[in-house]
């Protein structure tokens, strides 16, 4: 990664392609002839009905899941098997209650083979910077729910790889914490070059935190949209007044409900 302490800059060459993904778990078929891309630094949201394969998706990409057919390739290569370049942020927090918030932050560092002492060490750099300054030594029940969403962030960030994918990181919290949260989320990404990947089923997170929406079907088959969201539209101060935005989630709904319906749009 390069670029400056404020703004990063993605590697360019960078990219994530996903191309003709199948799965099917026994006789039901959950994906199919999923394409797409994230390329370096964007931020991608993948919104769809319930049970439309969102998960699964995400799983395939980590290697928790054998796709039945098709290809991932990173960066002009396929994925190799270990050593994938993502770094994925479950649903649930999953924060170990007998470890301590640090020791929680560097836990998949650990699980990647380095020392306890070499994993506090890399999680405790970012503490200050993702606002969990003096949090190092509590126990995850000490926490409110989202200063542990930014535990379980910070212990996927740490890993240090180019990709991350998010299964909806904010589904859990109220509204006010969840508006906290993607101004936070936006404000570290811009000093970081991170490529993001997102399940939400939050139409309005889905814009203010996207470069692209992508939606899946309920019957299994291509996506039904790619709709990018401009980079001018403000995400911090001025999100909400933005004459765009009701736009924009008019014409997502609009798909959203296509997508319920399954009918593959022209
Ligand atoms: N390991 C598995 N074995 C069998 N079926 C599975 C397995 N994992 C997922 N499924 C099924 O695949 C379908 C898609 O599940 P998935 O969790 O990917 O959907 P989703 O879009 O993420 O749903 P939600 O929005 O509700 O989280 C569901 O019908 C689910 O029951």
């Amino acid at each position: 990664m390069t670029g400056t302490a404020d703004h990063a800059s993605p590697n360019p060459t960078e990219q994530l392609e996903v191309r003709g993904v199948r799965k099917a778990f026994g006789d039901r078929l959950v994906l199919n002839g999923i394409t797409l891309t994230v390329a370096p630094g964007e931020i991608v949201s993948l919104v769809g009905p319930s049970g439309s394969g969102k998960s699964t998706l995400l799983g395939i990409l980590t290697g928790a899941v054998e796709p039945d057919a098709g290809s991932i390739r990173f960066a002009n290569a396929p994925v190799p098997e270990r050593h994938r370049p993502f770094a994925y942020m479950p649903q649930r927090d999953v924060l170990l209650p007998w470890r301590t918030v640090l020791d929680n932050a560097g836990i998949g560092l650990e699980v990647a083979g380095q020392s306890r002492a070499d994993a506090r060490r890399q999680a405790r750099g970012l503490f200050a910077p993702f606002g969990l300054a003096g949090t190092e030594h509590l126990y995850p029940q000490q926490l409110s729910g989202g200063m542990r969403q930014r535990v379980a962030f910070l212990r996927t960030v740490v890993q240090r790889k180019p990709v991350l994918l998010l299964d909806e990181p904010f589904g859990a919290l109220d509204a006010i914490t969840r508006d906290e949260l993607q101004r936070w989320l936006l404000e570290i990404w811009r000093r970081h070059a991170w490529s993001i990947l997102l399940i939400t089923h939050d139409i309005r997170e889905a814009v203010r935190l996207s470069d692209r929406v992508l939606i899946l079907p309920s019957v299994p088959g291509p996506l039904l949209g790619d709709v990018r969201v401009s980079r001018d539209i403000p995400r911090l101060d001025g999100f909400i007044t933005d004459p765009r935005v009701p736009e924009l989630e008019a014409a997502l709904h609009d798909l959203l409900r296509q997508a319920a319906g399954a009918g593959r749009v022209a």
